[in-house]
């Protein structure tokens, strides 16, 4: 439904040129969500804008619906445009109209007839749950209120795809699973296809289908949620993992953490288990086939989606030939292991 085949945008020209976005091809297919994740400056919201040449690509081919965008004049890519509804963090409402007069405001740019303009609208405010405010002004809601008469607005000229550039990131987390909900929903419900873009796994993991993550105007990992959520392929996926799930060694074991091995220390693992593995004596196991001590130091289960995570962060305790045979274990079975670093265990 969106691909794109080799995107790039720069702003500007010579020595202070900014790639914003290098050379990129993405796949939405048609009914997915699909969530792009980066940290701030990392081309989040170029890539957004280039889908409906908000941003003209500085090169590259930009496809929606089976038409090549990139390549239409201007009355033509204005129809197409109408394919493509977009949302924004700050709602981008026009303060002077109503709820109903907000909504209706694209159909009236496309000439739509009044009878039809309300026959349309008055569903897409049932649809978002803004029936009783339909006379109210923007300045009269909240901002959850406001999102969702941005959805209904972009609903109302049909779109096959709608983008959502950091739509929940002013909301609290409430109004955020509220419209988050929204939108799986409409997905649902109408087979939209949704693009979006978010600096918070939450979102992520709540709703998406699949996920790319970019940093400085790559797309250095794309996978499915699942997938992205238990084995991230990058050291950046790993941060944004380890961040979210808020599975960090304490601060008094960091301190005592040293890269290399020494006469008399321990190896410190995070180790994260999925699937099957999750359910497997998997650690009684380890002490007992390597003869070693485990020592659990930190723990959690999660669910994402419909997979079972399971993370530990545990120090492996005993001889450096016992703890080397307990990491050959650990590698030859079905879990991400990483050694975080080794511990001076009288220190
Ligand atoms: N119009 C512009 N002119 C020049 N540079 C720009 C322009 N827009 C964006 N950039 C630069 O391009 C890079 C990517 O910006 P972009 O807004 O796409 O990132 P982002 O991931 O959306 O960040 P944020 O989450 O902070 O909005 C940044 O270095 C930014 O400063």
């Amino acid at each position: 439904m969106i691909t794109l085949d080799h995107v790039s945008k720069t702003y500007g020209s010579g020595a202070g040129a900014i790639h914003a976005l290098k050379p990129t091809d993405l796949h939405v297919p048609q009914g997915a969500i699909h969530g792009v994740i980066g940290l701030s400056g990392a081309g989040k919201s170029t890539l957004i804008r280039c889908v409906n040449l908000l941003e003209r690509p500085t090169t590259g081919r930009v496809y929606v619906d089976g038409e090549e965008l990139t390549a239409l004049d201007a009355a033509s890519l204005n129809r197409a445009r109408h394919r493509v509804g977009m949302i924004f963090q700050h709602f981008n409402l026009l303060s002077s109209r109503t709820v109903f007069a907000n909504v209706a405001l694209p159909l009236e740019l496309m000439g739509v007839a009044k009878r039809e303009i309300r026959e349309r609208v008055e569903p897409l405010l049932e649809m978002t749950g803004l029936s009783d405010k339909r006379d109210k002004y923007p300045a009269e809601l909240s901002g959850g209120q406001k999102q969702r008469v941005a959805i209904a607005r972009a609903l109302a000229s049909r779109p096959k795809v709608l983008l959502c550039d950091e739509a929940t990131s002013a909301l609290d987390p409430q109004t955020t699973v509220s419209i988050l909900e929204l939108l799986q929903d409409i997905n649902r419900k109408l087979g939209l296809t949704i693009l979006l873009i978010t600096h918070e796994m939450e979102v992520v993991k709540s709703i998406c289908h699949r996920v790319g993550l970019i940093s400085g105007g790559e797309l250095v990992e794309q996978a499915d949620v699942g997938d992205f959520f238990t084995t991230p392929a990058t050291r950046l996926g790993r941060d944004f993992l380890n961040a979210f799930l808020e599975l960090e060694p304490p601060q008094a074991l960091v301190d005592r953490l040293e890269a290399r091995p020494g006469d008399n220390s321990h190896p410190v693992v995070r180790l994260a288990f999925k699937g099957d593995a999750v359910s497997t004596p998997l650690i009684s196991r380890l002490a007992r086939d390597c003869d070693i001590d485990v020592s659990i130091l930190e723990a959690k289960v999660e669910s994402i989606q419909d997979r079972t995570l399971g993370l530990m962060i545990a120090e492996l305790i005993g001889t450096p030939e016992q703890t080397a045979k307990a990491l050959a274990y650990l590698d030859s079975h079905d879990l991400q292991v990483e050694v975080l670093g080794h511990v001076q265990r009288d220190a």
